[in-house]
C-alpha cells in the first residue's frame, strides 16, 4: 500500500475559470521523500489542502495509508503531520503549549504528551524555549515549532509545504537534516518547493507540477537522464543591438550539440545552454569560434550538468523562477 495515493484530482475555486489542480495523480511510497515541484501558482498548496483534509476537491480521490480523506477525514488527519507554509501557531500560547494542545486534540496522554513535547523540543533545537511565546518568534523558529507540532501524534506521513521559503541558509539547512533523520526513521515526508536545488537535495522523488498538471515523475537522476544531452554548457554572450535568435543561430550548428536553450534571452546579454552529446568543454572552442563569425562576443562559459531546471524548461519552455 502507498503512503499517499492521489487520483485524478481537480480542484476548482469559485469564480476561478481555470482549475487551480487539474487532474493530478501520483503515489508517494512508504518511507520515501516525496517532492511537489513547480513554481508559484503552479496548484502545489491546493494539493497539499486537497491531501490533508483541509480543501475539498472538486472531483479525485485522495487515500492517506489507504485512507479515504473524504470519507474519513479523521482518521486520515491521525496519520498525517502537516506543516504549513505560513505561521499558524496559536499566538495566545507559548510554544510547549502549542505542541501539548495539538497532541491532546490527537488524544496522546498527558504523560505522554509531556515526554514527547521535551523530546522534540530538544530535537528541533528549542530545548529551554517551551515558555517563550509564540508571536515573538522568528520564521526559522516557528517552522521549527510547527515541525514539533506536526509530529506530536507521531504521524506516519509528514507534510510540508515550502519549509525553506523565506528561511536563511542556515535554518534551511537545520530543516534539511531533520527531514533527512524522519525519512532514516520511516516517516514518509511530502514536501513542495519551487527551488529545485532543494527538492533535488531533499527528494527520491520529485513531481513536477505546473498549471494544476503533473507534467514528470520520478527520481531527480531519472527525470535529468530524460533529457536528451548528458552535459551542457552555458554561454552568456552580448549582442549589442541585435537579439537572442542571431545568438541561436550562429551556434545551432555547432558539432555535438544536441539542443540548444535560450535561458535569457534579454539583449544586450543573452544566456544559452547547449546540451552536448560528450564532454561539454570540449564544445567550447567550436563554439567560441561560432560567435566570432557572427560579430558576437562570448563574455562568459560554464560547463554543468543538466538539472532539474533543465527539466522544467524542457517541459514548459520557461524557467522555474
Ligand atoms: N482560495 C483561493 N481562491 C481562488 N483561487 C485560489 C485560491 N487559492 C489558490 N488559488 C489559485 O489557484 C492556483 C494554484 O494556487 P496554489 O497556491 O495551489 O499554488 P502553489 O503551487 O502552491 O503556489 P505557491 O508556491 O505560490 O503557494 C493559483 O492560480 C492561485 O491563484
Amino acid at each position: 500500500m502507498n503512503a499517499v495515493e492521489v487520483r485524478n484530482l481537480v480542484k476548482k475555486y469559485p469564480k476561478s475559470p481555470a482549475a487551480a489542480v487539474d487532474g493530478l495523480s501520483f503515489q508517494v511510497r512508504r518511507g520515501e521523500v516525496f517532492g511537489l515541484l513547480g513554481p508559484n501558482g503552479a496548484g502545489k498548496t491546493t494539493t497539499i489542502g486537497a491531501v490533508t483534509t483541509r480543501l475539498a476537491p472538486t472531483e479525485g480521490e485522495v487515500e492517506v495509508d489507504g485512507v479515504d480523506v473524504r470519507r474519513d477525514p479523521v482518521a486520515a488527519r491521525a496519520r498525517l503531520g502537516v506543516v504549513p507554509q505560513r505561521n499558524n501557531l496559536d499566538r495566545s500560547l507559548d510554544i510547549r503549549q502549542n505542541l501539548l494542545f495539538h497532541a491532546a486534540y490527537h488524544g496522546v496522554p498527558k504523560a505522554e504528551r509531556v515526554r514527547r513535547a521535551d523530546a522534540l523540543l530538544e530535537r528541533l533545537g528549542l530545548g529551554g524555549r517551551g515558555g517563550d511565546r509564540a508571536d515573538r518568534l522568528s520564521g526559522g523558529q516557528a517552522q521549527r515549532v510547527m515541525i514539533a507540532r506536526a509530529l506530536m501524534h507521531e504521524p506516519s506521513v509528514l507534510v510540508l509545504d515550502e519549509p525553506s521559503g523565506g528561511l536563511d541558509p542556515q535554518s534551511r539547512l537545520f530543516v534539511h537534516e531533520r527531514v533527512a533523520d524522519l525519512k532514516d526513521e520511516g516517516v514518509t515526508v511530502v514536501v513542495t518547493t519551487h527551488d529545485m536545488a532543494e527538492a533535488a537535495k531533499l527528494c527520491d522523488r520529485v513531481g513536477i507540477v505546473d498549471k494544476g498538471k503533473l507534467l514528470a515523475v520520478g527520481t531527480p537522476d531519472e527525470l535529468t537522464a530524460s533529457l536528451p544531452g548528458s552535459a551542457t554548457l552555458d554561454l552568456t554572450v552580448d549582442v549589442g543591438e541585435r537579439t537572442s535568435d542571431d545568438v541561436v543561430a550562429a551556434l545551432c550548428d555547432v558539432d555535438d550539440v544536441i539542443r540548444l536553450e535560450v535561458v535569457s534571452p534579454r539583449p544586450p546579454s543573452v544566456r544559452v545552454r547547449l546540451y552536448t552529446a560528450k564532454d561539454a568543454a570540449a564544445v567550447l572552442p567550436a563554439a567560441l569560434a561560432a560567435c566570432g563569425r557572427a560579430g558576437l562576443a562570448m563574455t562568459d562559459a560554464a560547463v554543468g550538468r543538466p538539472s532539474l531546471e533543465d527539466v522544467f524548461l524542457n517541459l514548459t519552455g520557461r524557467e522555474l523562477r
